[in-house]
């Protein structure tokens, strides 16, 4: 059965797209890192597919009580109209967030060379590095980032060899916190999409048994010139729906035709709900997949954790099958992240009917 990490084998990358900048050393902005204009690298032809997500009646990045009565519209409406929401309600407590965080900060305050011994492989999916989309820009980006799937034991072994547990037992917990509570909101989107019984139940059991996610750590370190940087250059995000924990500080932004980027401030004891690539492609464009980035701060540090939620790499996704005239081709989740490690943001239309 084919897994996750062996999707990303296929492509590797060069180590200077896998290796962050050794943030601690360096305190002016290097040329490698300097985006001239946050806005340039938005193409804005090439995201046609986002504009029925057009903003009127709502300026904000809406917050679902997964608790309301008419959370299936709530959740429904919230994808067709943003492809993303908060979550209140939730059910993870916030003892466990702080965990998390304070582990993922324990970890990037490491000295750089201790976080190099977890240096992702080339052909790689998970440990330390720089973010994935890296080759697809000219410039580098403010961040470091650490990936985990399933479990950290052997990478925490490397960076406290004699006290990784507590760093393996809180990934755990959250690992399994994530995939219940994205199974759960799953299950509401599935219920406002017109699926079939049959696909519902293909779709659960798969979620169920099958299921894989990955757990990335992001960090954003304070930016001697936040405006010339960028902390996570624009993307989508691939899987089905992501779930986002933000520290305090601001930067998370997503993009808004007519608008342009629009912040999406951490909100305590929320997290951040969207849509990835296989999502659209399974409510056949009716949800947005959300273009999404980070930008960095000149005094705080930053850290997000995001936990991407995704059927296993050999099931197959296509537009439900009662959604009239498919505009999609169906295809196996591996064949789509391998087509999105080629070509970025132009695999969706790559699959186009
Ligand atoms: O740091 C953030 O707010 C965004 C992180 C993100 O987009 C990602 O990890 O894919
Ligand atoms: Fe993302």
């Amino acid at each position: 059965m084919a897994t996750l990490s062996q999707a990303y084998k296929d492509d590797p990358l060069d180590l200077q797209h896998i290796i962050p900048l050794d943030f601690d050393s360096v305190h002016k902005l290097p040329d490698s890192h300097t985006w001239s204009d946050h806005v340039s690298c938005l193409d804005s032809e090439k995201y046609a597919y986002l504009k029925h997500a057009s903003i009127n009646e709502e300026s904000s990045v809406p917050i679902i009580d997964l608790s309301a009565p008419n959370v299936v519209e709530l959740v429904g409406n919230a994808c067709q109209v943003w492809g993303m929401f908060h979550v209140i309600n939730h059910g993870v407590s916030s003892s466990l967030v702080d965990d998390v965080d304070s582990c993922a900060r324990q970890l990037f305050s490491l000295p750089t060379q201790q976080k190099l011994k977890t240096l992702r492989a080339p052909g790689g999916a998970t440990g330390y590095g720089a973010a994935r989309i890296s080759p697809f820009f000219s410039k580098l980006m403010w961040h470091e980032g650490f990936t985990i799937i399933g479990s950290a034991v052997e990478h925490a072994k490397e960076l406290w060899p004699h006290d990784y547990e507590e760093f393996c037992n809180v990934m755990d917990t959250y690992q399994k916190k994530m995939k219940s509570l994205a199974y759960q909101i799953l299950l509401l989107i599935l219920k406002f999409l017109d699926t079939t019984q049959e696909e519902e139940e293909t779709i659960s059991i798969t979620s169920i048994y099958g299921s894989e996610g990955a757990l990335q750590l992001n960090s954003y370190p304070c930016c001697p010139d936040p405006n010339r940087a960028i902390g996570l250059a624009p993307h989508t995000d691939s899987l089905l729906l992501t779930i986002l924990h933000q520290s305090e500080t601001n930067g998370l932004q997503i993009h808004r035709n007519g608008v342009g980027w629009l912040s999406v401030p951490p909100i305590s004891g929320s997290l951040v709900v969207n849509i990835g690539d296989l999502l659209h492609i399974m409510s056949n464009g009716r949800f947005p997949t959300v273009y999404h980035r980070a930008v960095p701060n000149q005094n705080r540090h930053r850290i997000s954790i995001a936990y991407f939620y995704g059927p296993p790499a050999d099931s197959i996704v296509g537009p439900l099958s009662k959604l009239p005239f498919p505009r999609y081709r169906s295809l196996t989740v591996k064949e789509y992240i391998s087509l999105k490690n080629k070509h970025l943001e132009r695999a969706l239309s790559l699959i186009k009917i």
